[in-house]
C-alpha cells in the first residue's frame, strides 16, 4: 500500500538522478565546491522572433523556501535506502547560492543565458529539475500569449484556459504567464485573487438550456447583474440570440450595463458582422461582440482580414496548452567548477551540432541598444570581467557564422540579468504583475517590427564577443587535446 505523508513539499521536485549525484558528490566531499549552470533555450518556440521570460516569482518562491520536510527525509530513508549521515546533510540543506536572473516579462532569445545559477555543486544539481520546470512552462505561455496580443493589437484579450489546461498548476501560472505576455483579465477566480489579475467573464450554454431559451436567460441574468454579456449562440444567434439580447437590453434600460453579446460558433466573421448591424440599428453602437470557441493568433488574424466586428477575444485551450509546440526545451548546462585548488574552471559540453555546444566561463548579457534609434541592434553574450560599455565601437559577429558582422558606436549595453540572490539572502525586490507587464510591452519596444511579426520573423542577432568566444575555441581544443592523449 502507498504510504500518505502529511505534507507535500517541493524539494522532493526533482529527478532522481540529481540527488543520487548529490549523493556522490557528498560521499567524495565535494558537494560545496562552488558550481555555476546557466538556463538557456537553443531554438525560439512557435517560430517565434522572441520569447517572454516569466517564471521568475516561483523561482523566488521555491528558493527562498528550499528545504527538505521531515517527511522528505522520511520517504529518502525508508524508501530509497539513503544513509543516515547523508540524510542528515539534506536536512539541514538550504539554498546558499547566487543568482542572477532576467527580469519577468523580459524579451529574450535563444542561446543567450536567462538565469545564472552560482551555488554549492549539490545544491546546484537538486534546484535544476524545478528551475528547468517553471521556466519552460511559463516562459511557452507567455510568448504564445504575446504573439496573440501582436495579431489583436489594442483590442481586449480574455483568458478563458482552466477548463483545458494541464491540471491546476498550469492553469493559474500559466494565465499569469499570459497576463504578462498582453493578456488584460482571466476566467480564473483563484488566479485572480492569488496574482491580482482582473477576473472577467460572461455566461455559458448550461444557463441558456436551464432557461430553456435565450430571452428568457437573458433576462433573469440581467436581474441579478449589472454588468452583462450574452452568449448568443446556443440556438441560433442571428434569429434567437441577438435579438433576445437587444430585446433584454432595451427592457432593462439603465438598470444594467449592456456590455455586449458573444459568439462561440459559426462562421464569427459573418456572424460578427450580421450582430453589429442588428446592434447598431437598435441603438447599441458601443455595445462590443466578445468571439471565443478555439481562437489562436491564426484564427484571430484570418478573421481580422475578414473584416469581422470582433471587438474583445476569450482564448483558452490554444494559449493555455501552447498547441502546436508543447515544450520549450530550456536546458541548464554547467558552465564552470571549481578545482581543488579554489580555482573556478570553465567547462564546456562538446556536440557535433555546433549550436548545441555550450559557451563557457562566467558570463554576461548585454542589450545592444542604438542611442540614435533606440531600438536594439541586438544581444551581446560577454565574459564577466568585460565592459562593452566602456569600448567605443563595438564589434558583433554572428557566434556560428563568424562572417555575419557590424560594428556599432553609438549604443548603450544595458545589462539584462539582475541580481536575484546573493549567498542565499534574496536581494530582488519582485515587481507587482501589472509592472511585469508593463515592462514586457516596453522590452518590446526596442525591437524593429521585423522581428516581431508572427510569420516568418527576422533572425535576432545574439552574439558572442570576441574574448566569449576565443575561450569557447579553446576550451573546444583543451577537450580534444585531452581525448587525444587519453589511455587506450
Ligand atoms: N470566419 C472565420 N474564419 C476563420 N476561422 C473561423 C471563422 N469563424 C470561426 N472560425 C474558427 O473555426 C473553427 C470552427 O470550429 P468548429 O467547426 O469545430 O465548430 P463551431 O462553429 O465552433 O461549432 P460548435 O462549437 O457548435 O462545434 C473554430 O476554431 C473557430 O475559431
Ligand atoms: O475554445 P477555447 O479557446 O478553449 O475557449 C474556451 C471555450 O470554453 C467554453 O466552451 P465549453 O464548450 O467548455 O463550454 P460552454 O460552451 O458550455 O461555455 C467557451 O464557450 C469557449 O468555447
Ligand atoms: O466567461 C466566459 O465566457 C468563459 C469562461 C471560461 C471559458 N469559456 C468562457
Amino acid at each position: 500500500m502507498v504510504k500518505l505523508y502529511k505534507d507535500d513539499g517541493f524539494a522532493l521536485h526533482t529527478d532522481l538522478y540529481q540527488i543520487n549525484m548529490a549523493k556522490t558528490y557528498w560521499d567524495d566531499g565535494i558537494h560545496e565546491r562552488k558550481a555555476v549552470f546557466e538556463v538557456f533555450f537553443r531554438k525560439l518556440p512557435f517560430d517565434n522572433g522572441y520569447a517572454v521570460y516569466a517564471g521568475l516569482e516561483r523561482i523566488v518562491e521555491y528558493l527562498r523556501d528550499f528545504h527538505f520536510s521531515e517527511t522528505d527525509i522520511q520517504y529518502l530513508r525508508e524508501e530509497l535506502n539513503y544513509d543516515e549521515e547523508f540524510l542528515q546533510y539534506l536536512s539541514e540543506m538550504r539554498f546558499t547560492g547566487t543568482v542572477r536572473s532576467m527580469k519577468e516579462g523580459e524579451i529574450v532569445f535563444d542561446s543567450e543565458p536567462l538565469i545564472h545559477v552560482e551555488a554549492p555543486l549539490a545544491q546546484a544539481q537538486i534546484i535544476e529539475t524545478a528551475l528547468l520546470n517553471i521556466v519552460n512552462y511559463q516562459t511557452l505561455i507567455a510568448t504564445k500569449a504575446a504573439r496573440i496580443k501582436n495579431v489583436v493589437g489594442d483590442q481586449i484579450l480574455m483568458e478563458f484556459g482552466t477548463r483545458r489546461a494541464h491540471e491546476m498548476d498550469a492553469a493559474v501560472w500559466g494565465t499569469r504567464a499570459a497576463y504578462i505576455g498582453g493578456f488584460d483579465s482571466t476566467s480564473n477566480v483563484r488566479a485572480g485573487k492569488r496574482f491580482g489579475i482582473p477576473v472577467s467573464g460572461t455566461h455559458a450554454h448550461a444557463m441558456v438550456q436551464a432557461y430553456r431559451d435565450d430571452y428568457t436567460a437573458f433576462h433573469k441574468y440581467a436581474e441579478s447583474h449589472r454588468d452583462c454579456v450574452f452568449l448568443v449562440d446556443t440556438y441560433d444567434t442571428l434569429k434567437s440570440g441577438v435579438p433576445a439580447a437587444i430585446r433584454v437590453a432595451k427592457e432593462l434600460g439603465n438598470k444594467i450595463n449592456f456590455i455586449g453579446i458573444r459568439l462561440d460558433s459559426g462562421d464569427m466573421a459573418f456572424l460578427s458582422k450580421a450582430a453589429r448591424k442588428m446592434l447598431d440599428q437598435a441603438g447599441f453602437p458601443n455595445a462590443k461582440i466578445v468571439a471565443s470557441s478555439d481562437l489562436d493568433e491564426y484564427t484571430i488574424l484570418h478573421m481580422k482580414s475578414q473584416g469581422a466586428k470582433i471587438d474583445m477575444w476569450g482564448v483558452g485551450t490554444k494559449l493555455i496548452t501552447a498547441f502546436e509546440q508543447p515544450a520549450l526545451g530550456a536546458v541548464y548546462k554547467m558552465v564552470s567548477i571549481e578545482d581543488e585548488n579554489g580555482v573556478m574552471q570553465d567547462t564546456i559540453k562538446i556536440s557535433s551540432n555546433a549550436q548545441k555546444v555550450t559557451t563557457p566561463g562566467l558570463k554576461k548579457v548585454y542589450r545592444i541598444i542604438n542611442t540614435n534609434t533606440n531600438k536594439s541592434e541586438g544581444d551581446y553574450i560577454a565574459m564577466q570581467d568585460e565592459d562593452p560599455q566602456s569600448q567605443e565601437k563595438l564589434k558583433m559577429f554572428h557566434p556560428v557564422h563568424t562572417y555575419i558582422s557590424k560594428t556599432v558606436t553609438d549604443f548603450e549595453a544595458k545589462d539584462l540579468q539582475h541580481d536575484i540572490f546573493v549567498n542565499g539572502e534574496l536581494v530582488y525586490r519582485l515587481p507587482e504583475l501589472k509592472e511585469i507587464q508593463g515592462y514586457t510591452k516596453e522590452s518590446l519596444g526596442l525591437l524593429w517590427e521585423e522581428y516581431k511579426r508572427s510569420l516568418n520573423p527576422h533572425e535576432y542577432p545574439v552574439d558572442l564577443s570576441q574574448k566569449c568566444w576565443d575561450n569557447k575555441i579553446k576550451n573546444i581544443e583543451d577537450v580534444r587535446e585531452k581525448i587525444a592523449h587519453m589511455k587506450k
